[in-house]
């Protein structure tokens, strides 16, 4: 583990709810600021109380006054006592050039949320001060200290982000000191230097941090934007320098690419500086709090997001698996578990045997008890996969031909002996019909016949496999649902134009996936679709109720 930086305090010379470094958590304001997310003040709560389980030390819910959700969150947090650890935070400016705080409406708007802290933004980069906010360097000035004073008067704490903070230090640094010390003397807790356009490096973060720190005795804060891809590198940056107080946003959410990952900045900071930033136990939810927060903004996961997305323990290679069946930490940074991640073996053409092992033994099987079967997996994933076959995203297809090669024939409940798919262009209705009719063999010998129409293709080869299911299993086929069907077109010079699809199909207890190719789309669904029933008549059935083992020590 490397050693955190000096001046960080060490693990357990903080208090319990993080007050020696801290976190503020700005989902519900900046993150709110990504296009495409829109929440009610219900999301908003739920966010809230999200967060607020999980630990944070502050939750900026929003900016007051400036909307009528934003206000009503407000009132509904103080009204129902919304938080048990984080303290809630309101977001608003500094007062307008050439009033009083005390007179200024959008700063009564921040008393009256009730929240007992208040982030105050205050322009710290000279060109906004004279251009954007059209006012003189001195009423700035006279504004972060006005308003600052006027909060506190009301028995407020303050921080204050200073915006634009590292352009405006590059532009005219002794102007961004000033804005910093201004904020200092009129009693703010805690400056925040705020990266707002995304685009300082960490080594000028680093740097910047340091010299301000070396002139300063406030407690120092960053907020950094992602534009270059770099949020919580430069988080991370500024607390190397001495900084103590991190903003962040859950998943990155933010305006434009978005804001340093909470998940990120705090299991980097708990597992890599060893520094206590959240209750105890509480980074091992990080992987169900950010997809409840996904869940609650609208917002699909993002598989690839560091520590908590589905693939952040995902692992392809072969070589990489051969050595994770030594020890799986050999291509792992962190163990998954720390987050509340999970290790995922990846079944495809790059794969060798000891993917294979790791795959079975993830799905309960020991490969042990079938000497060369790894071998033979591994060569029959990649002959199938060279003809288009995608097995990536489809443990059940790959389930079956496990089975298919470790059990004594016949493995599947039935096999489809014929089927038909053809077309027609119904002149008076002004649509396609489409007619399938699949013919599948039963496990006792005998053959049963389906047929169906509609007009999507994929639809029409499903209702005729279904309706011959029916007639010999009956009932137990009516409880199976499909969640999501995709269709890809595959351009390959040796294997002429293909189709392949994948199916994701649902019963009342869980889901699976399964993958077919061929030639048309007819029979590439049938391919996937007699996967999909042949699963849920065989593994799903047998598995039903029993929790399957998911974390295979090698050896174990
Ligand atoms: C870097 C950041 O992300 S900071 C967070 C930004 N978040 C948001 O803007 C979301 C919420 N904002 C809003 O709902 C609206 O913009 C409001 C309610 C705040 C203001 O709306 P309006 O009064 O219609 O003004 P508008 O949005 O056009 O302009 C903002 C005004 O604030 C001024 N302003 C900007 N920054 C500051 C500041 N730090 N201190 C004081 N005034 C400021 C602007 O100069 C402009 O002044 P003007 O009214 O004299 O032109
Ligand atoms: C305050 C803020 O959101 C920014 O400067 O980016």
């Amino acid at each position: 583990m490397a050693k955190p930086p000096d001046h960080v305090p060490a693990a357990g010379t903080l208090g319990e709810s993080g007050e020696g470094f801290q976190v503020l958590d700005t989902t519900l304001r900046d993150g709110a600021q990504r296009d495409g997310i829109s929440l009610t003040v219900g999301d908003k709560i739920t966010i809230a109380r999200l967060l607020d389980d999980y630990g944070v030390g502050y939750i900026e819910g929003g900016w007051p006054g400036s909307n009528p959700r934003d206000t009503a969150f407000f009132q509904q947090a103080a009204k129902r006592a919304l938080l048990r650890h984080s303290q809630l935070v309101a977001f608003g400016s500094t007062r307008k050039p050439c009033t009083r705080a005390a007179q200024d409406p959008q700063v009564a708007a921040l008393l009256r949320s009730e929240a007992p802290v208040v982030t105050l933004v205050a322009k710290a980069h000279d060109w906004h001060v004279t251009h954007a906010l059209g006012t003189s360097l001195q009423e700035n000035l006279d504004m972060v200290a006005d308003t600052i004073d006027h909060l506190r008067s009301e028995g407020r704490r303050v921080f204050v982000d200073c915006e634009h903070f590292f352009d405006g230090h590059h532009a005219n640094p002794a102007y961004a000191a000033a804005v910093v010390g201004t904020a200092t003397e009129a009693g703010a807790e805690v400056v925040v230097l705020c990266d707002t356009n995304g685009g300082t490096l960490p080594r000028a973060v680093l740097g910047t941090v340091r010299e301000l720190l070396a002139g300063t005795s406030v407690r120092i804060g960053i907020h950094a934007q992602d534009d270059s891809g770099c949020a919580v590198a430069n988080t991370l940056a500024a607390v190397d320098a001495g900084a103590t107080h991190v903003q962040c946003t859950a998943n990155g959410y933010g305006e434009r690419v978005g804001n340093a990952d909470l998940f990120s900045v705090v299991s980097a900071l708990e597992l890599k500086y060893d520094l206590r930033v959240l209750p105890a136990g509480a980074l091992s939810r990080s992987t169900e709090v950010s997809r409840r927060i996904a869940e609650a903004a609208g917002i699909s996961p993002a598989s690839h997001q560091p520590y908590v997305g589905s693939s952040a323990f995902a692992h392809k290679a072969g070589l990489h698996a051969s050595a994770i069946a030594v020890d799986p930490q050999m291509y792992q940074h962190v163990e998954p578990s720390r987050v509340g991640n999970d290790m995922r073996m990846v079944v495809s053409e790059l794969a060798g045997r000891s993917t294979m092992d790791l795959k079975c033994a993830q799905l309960g099987y020991d490969t042990r008890r079938h000497p060369g079967l790894a071998q033979r997996l591994a060569a029959a994933v990649k002959e199938r996969e060279g003809r288009g076959q995608d097995y990536q995203d489809a443990d059940a297809s790959f389930e079956l031909l496990l089975r298919d090669i470790i059990l004594p024939s016949p493995a599947r409940p039935f096999s489809v002996e014929q089927s038909h798919t053809v077309e027609r262009h119904d002149v008076q209705e002004g649509v396609p019909v489409i007619t399938s009719a699949v013919m599948i063999r039963t496990p006792s010998g005998g053959l049963v016949t389906g047929t169906a129409e509609s007009s999507d293709t994929i639809e029409s080869v499903h209702q005729g496999l279904r309706e011959a299911l029916g007639q010999h299993f009956g009932t137990a086929v009516e409880w199976i649902d499909l969640k999501r069907v995709t269709v890809r077109f595959l351009s390959d010079d040796s294997l002429g134009a293909r189709v392949r699809v994948h199916v994701r199909a649902a019963d009342a207890g869980s889901e699976w996936s399964c993958t077919g190719v061929g030639a048309t789309i007819a029979e590439a669904s049938r391919q996937a679709l007699t996967d999909v029933y042949c699963f849920a008549l065989t593994v799903r059935h047998a598995n039903a109720g029993k929790p399957r083992r998911v974390h295979p020590r090698p050896g174990a």
